[in-house]
């Protein structure tokens, strides 16, 4: 009792005084906000004591799991005894070097200098202006535009939200900002039934070649894109779109962008994306499971081809923020990478549980309410459709995949929810016990969900 009057009041002080993000406030203040007290390994409890399996890793970034020691102690030394210094006027401590170092072995072989940041959007925002001084100093100052996707997601600040192609994000505050346009998303469940995947994919990413000569290759500086696009809705693409797209980029000069803030540091079965999809990117965007947040940070991984002209050529690059590179998240870091090094599990997702998800992932695709279920490494999706055999959506009304999202956790699981598609991207660290757990536990939700629109009369 005297628990449930703490938390209550907590719900009040919350509504009061904190806004939330991507958040509808006064919506939250009358259903009471959720009170996250504590995380181990897979799990999440709340204040009201339920435990919950986190297939949401977080926010897609919990990669080594919650509760590990080590990093708590690697954060704390750093705090005892450098708890702050910067990267600016000639000056870094040894944090920094190291992980920048350590990022650069990991990273594909032609990547071997790391910016650092705060967040992946600030990340993006680094990619804006990184990519815009370079051709400035390759003479070509009027290659200015980058050339993104729809329902893409690259961050919240102005040029993140700008270079994200999600339509309800640039309604709020004048988006995108001028030099960013959009082309159609490689999205074959949402957009491309009428024809093959295959021949989807060719057709989508001959988007980015049309975009090229409409605009002039001499205005475009880069194409940004994430390996799948992941808070769009996990949308993986096609298998011929990458192929087509790499194709494109080998014709025309312009800097390739990959986003791996989601897919970087294992989730696809590799270090990277890049090394798990044969791609060459110029830039790697990267932030989460970088120190599985259990410490914010982002950065830029820069390949020698743009790195040696801003070196060679570029003088002072006027960019940079106070916590970039700030010790104690790279001390952070620097462990969670060795764990996830230690105990293999970027080559586990790859030879092991990423298989083992993905195979058990489709004894779901036989439920009524599923019209697809995809997934590449230890992230997935299922789309849930109210006809299964014409694959037809639910009426935006039913909430369909917020119905689902409640049944999970109603069912001791974390789901995010996409519009009507689920997504899973649990920690890597998740075993095939806990699996076969988070399977059957989206089984019992999806049929919890069916009951509930039943209920509804629809
Ligand atoms: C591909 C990608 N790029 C950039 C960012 C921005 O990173 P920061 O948030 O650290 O600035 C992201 C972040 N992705 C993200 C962030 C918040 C919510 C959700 C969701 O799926 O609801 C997804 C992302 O997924």
């Amino acid at each position: 009792q005297q628990k449930q009057h703490h938390i209550g009041a907590l719900q009040e002080m919350d509504a009061n005084h904190h806004l939330h993000p991507f958040t509808d406030t006064a919506d939250l203040a009358q259903r009471g906000t959720r009170i996250i007290e504590r995380a181990d390994g897979v799990y999440i409890w709340d204040a009201e004591g339920n435990k919950l399996l986190d297939g949401m890793a977080g926010l897609w970034c919990v990669n080594v799991g919650y509760g590990r020691e080590s990093i708590a102690k690697a954060a704390f030394t750093q705090l005892k005894t450098l708890p702050f210094y910067n990267n600016f006027f000639q000056c870094t401590h040894e944090p920094a070097i190291k992980l920048a170092a350590r990022i650069a072995d990991l990273a594909p072989g032609h990547m071997n200098r790391v910016f650092f940041t705060g967040s992946g959007s600030e990340a993006n925002d680094t990619n804006l202006r990184m990519v815009r001084r370079y051709w400035d100093l390759k003479g070509k100052p009027g290659k200015k535009t980058i050339i993104s996707r729809k329902n893409a997601y690259h961050g919240s600040t102005v040029a993140g939200a700008s270079l994200g192609g999600m339509g309800f994000m640039h309604q709020q505050g004048d988006l995108p900002i001028p030099g960013i346009v959009h082309i159609d998303q490689p999205y074959w469940f949402g957009e491309g039934r009428d024809m093959s995947p295959e021949d989807f994919g060719i057709k989508t990413a001959r988007a980015l070649e049309a975009k090229i000569l409409e605009l002039g290759e001499d205005k475009v500086a880069a194409f940004i894109a994430e390996p799948f696009q992941g808070a769009g809705g996990v949308i993986i693409p096609p298998a011929s779109y990458w192929n087509e797209i790499k194709s494109i980029l080998a014709k025309y000069d312009i800097l390739f962008i990959l986003d791996e803030v989601i897919s970087g540091f294992g989730r696809t079965g590799n270090w990277f994306a890049a090394q798990t999809l044969d791609l060459k990117p110029d830039l790697i965007t990267i932030a989460k499971g970088m120190t599985s947040g259990y410490i914010p940070m982002g950065g830029v991984i820069v390949s020698d081809r743009v790195a040696d002209v801003l070196v060679t050529e570029g003088g002072e690059f006027a960019h940079g923020f106070t916590y970039s590179g700030h010790p104690v998240a790279a001390a952070a870091a620097l462990e969670n990478i060795r764990i996830l090094e230690e105990e293999g599990l970027v080559d586990k997702v790859r030879q092991d549980t990423g298989p083992y998800l993905q195979d058990k992932l489709q004894t779901l695709a036989a439920h009524p309410l599923v019209g697809e279920v995809r997934g590449m490494g230890m992230v997935a999706a299922i789309e849930l459709v109210a006809d299964k055999d014409t694959l037809a959506r639910f009426e935006n009304e039913i909430g369909a995949g917020m119905l689902c999202r409640e049944a999970c956790i109603a069912s001791g699981l974390v789901m995010r929810a996409v519009g009507d598609t689920m997504i899973i991207s649990p920690p890597l660290c998740i075993s095939r016990d806990e699996i076969d757990e988070l399977i059957f536990k989206a089984s019992q939700a999806l049929s919890l969900t069916l009951e509930k629109i039943a209920a509804q009369g629809n």
